[in-house]
């Protein structure tokens, strides 16, 4: 019989390779070498100009929890491909690594480190997948956020997405990044409950249906509830719908707060309008229009484009999701690591795919903005201790087709990688998700147009300086020799 054993660490929330490999490095001698490794994603998702990076907070509290519990150590035994010896070094593993990220919220971009994870190659490898398993999550969903909120303009934005959510965990964290990503409230009432976004509600058509009609379903609520928004498209929304809630708003007057109506079905950029000549020759000019059905940015953006008279969104299935593009594909690659005498040794990942071939080194990326009116120029990628703001001008080229470069000069350069964990002990303060909500707002107001819209947005220059493109180059020339060498021998 199969033992089943309590879920009390997330230690093993990994790949067993990476348990492998740690029992390799530390059986060899080389689990305490120095190793650096970087995550970054080659290719904006849903064809966007931008991304919002999102899921650090997660991440630090996976860092700071990180253990072989007595039940991931029996677990591990018990599996039998681990000895004794190799689980009692388990046993008094610590994180001892240190990780610099960009900050959640950030506005982020393609063939970027967003993190770095430096120290012993054994506590590098354990965290790839976690690692990557919360970011790639998080940003997509702040990301998608972004693109409806962009789509709504400055419109209200609820999260309806849960009951669709891949299970709890999506439905928790992506609220929050959702949130991250300009969503105003949600439906969640323990997202909202643990991360402090408000919560939003209107009701359900089996409200109506148990009432078995608009009226009584309507005035039922109103005598419960002093915020009233009704949903009119259960029978008839222009013939029953919308008329009940008119009339029970205006013989409970000010005992309610009649917010306005919600419709989930039908033509909602026809029925919109017609509801909003109702509300408004009924004397309830305030009344909102919320609307819900399988909305995204695109429909939004179209709804808009018809004259919808809508003015609250909610989304759901679709944003949380990511329904058109269900995985970003970050990935977490090895840059350096030392060599038996104790030099940090530079390292490669080649392929035939030259957007696949890695960028070696210890990085740092600045984000260049014109000091004149705050504008990105550009992200640029430097190595070692380089520091931009030490120069007048910048000479800034893309890094595969060369010939496309400017020099740039009055700028600002601000790095982007900040340190979160040095050697092992937490050295970041988290921001309040509120102050996250509002940097990634702020950032995203810096970003050129050309960047945002939501078709065919202009490439974002993310460039190598010359040092990093030149050690690149030298890297990938001594890889090459190094291998016809040895096929020549
Ligand atoms: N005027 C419009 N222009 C573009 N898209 C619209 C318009 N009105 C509604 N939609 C969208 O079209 C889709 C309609 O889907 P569908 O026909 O399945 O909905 P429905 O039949 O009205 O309601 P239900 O969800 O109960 O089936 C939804 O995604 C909705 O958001
Ligand atoms: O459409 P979404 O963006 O996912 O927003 C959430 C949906 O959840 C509810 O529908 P419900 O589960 O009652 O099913 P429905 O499709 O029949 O309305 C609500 O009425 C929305 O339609
Ligand atoms: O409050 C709502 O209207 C709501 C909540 C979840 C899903 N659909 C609608």
């Amino acid at each position: 019989m199969v033992k089943l054993y309590p879920d009390d660490s997330y230690t093993l929330h990994t790949d067993a390779y990476q348990i492998n490999m740690m029992q390799t490095y530390w059986r060899q001698g080389l689990a305490d070498r120095k190793a650096i490794f970087e995550v970054y994603f080659r290719k904006l998702p849903f064809q966007n100009g931008y991304a919002i990076f999102a899921g650090l907070e997660r991440v630090v509290d996976y860092i700071q929890n990180l253990r072989f519990t007595e039940h991931d150590l029996a677990y591990l035994k018990e599996i039998g491909d681990y000895p004794d010896d190799f689980i009692e070094y388990l046993r008094n593993f610590k994180f001892k690594a240190t990780i610099r990220s960009v900050v959640e919220g950030e506005v982020v971009f393609n063939n970027e480190p967003l993190i770095q994870v430096e120290g012993p190659l054994v506590d590098c490898q354990l965290v790839e997948t976690a690692i990557l398993n919360i970011v790639n999550y998080q940003t997509l969903i702040a990301t998608k956020a972004a693109r409806v909120r962009s789509a709504c303009g400055d419109d209200a934005l609820l999260e309806f997405g849960t009951r669709r959510a891949q299970e709890f965990d999506a439905a928790l964290w992506g609220t929050r990044a959702a949130y991250i990503g300009g969503f105003d409230a949600t439906s969640n009432v323990r997202a909202a409950k643990i991360f402090g976004i408000p919560a939003s509600g209107t009701h359900a058509h089996a409200l109506v249906q148990a009432y078995r009609n608009d009226y009584d379903a309507f005035m039922a609520y109103a005598k419960t509830h002093k915020d009233c928004v009704f949903l009119v498209d259960t029978y008839d929304t222009l013939r029953s719908g919308v008329p009940n809630a008119i009339k029970v708003a205006k013989e409970l007057g000010d005992q309610i707060n009649f917010l306005g109506v919600r419709i989930d079905s039908g033509d909602m950029a026809y029925i919109s309008k017609r509801i909003r000549e109702q509300l408004d020759e009924a004397g309830f000019p305030d009344a909102k229009i919320y609307a819900s059905n399988d909305l995204d940015e695109k429909t939004i953006t179209n709804l808009k484009m018809q004259g919808a008279k809508i003015d609250i969104w909610g989304v759901g299935t679709k944003l949380i999701t990511a329904y058109d593009q269900p995985a970003l594909g970050a990935v977490y690659k090895m840059v350096a690591i030392e060599d038996e005498n104790g030099v940090l040794e530079d390292t490669i990942k080649i392929s035939s795919n030259a957007e696949k071939v890695s960028t070696p080194g210890r990085k740092q990326v600045w984000r260049i903005t014109k000091k004149t009116d705050g504008k990105s120029e550009g992200d640029y990628i430097t190595i070692g201790d380089e520091d931009p703001r030490k120069e007048k001008s910048l000479y800034m080229f893309h890094p595969q087709y060369t010939y496309i470069n400017k020099d740039v000069t009055d700028f600002n350069a601000r790095p982007l990688l900040r340190d979160i964990f040095k050697d092992g002990e937490l050295v970041y303060e988290l921001p309040t998700l509120e102050e996250i909500k509002e940097y990634s707002k702020l950032h995203l107001d810096s970003l050129w147009e050309e960047y945002k819209r939501d078709l065919n947005p202009q490439d974002y220059p993310v460039d190598l300086s010359q040092k990093c493109y030149d050690n690149k180059m030298k890297i990938i020339k001594e890889v090459r020799e190094s291998i016809n060498q040895k096929l020549e021998k």
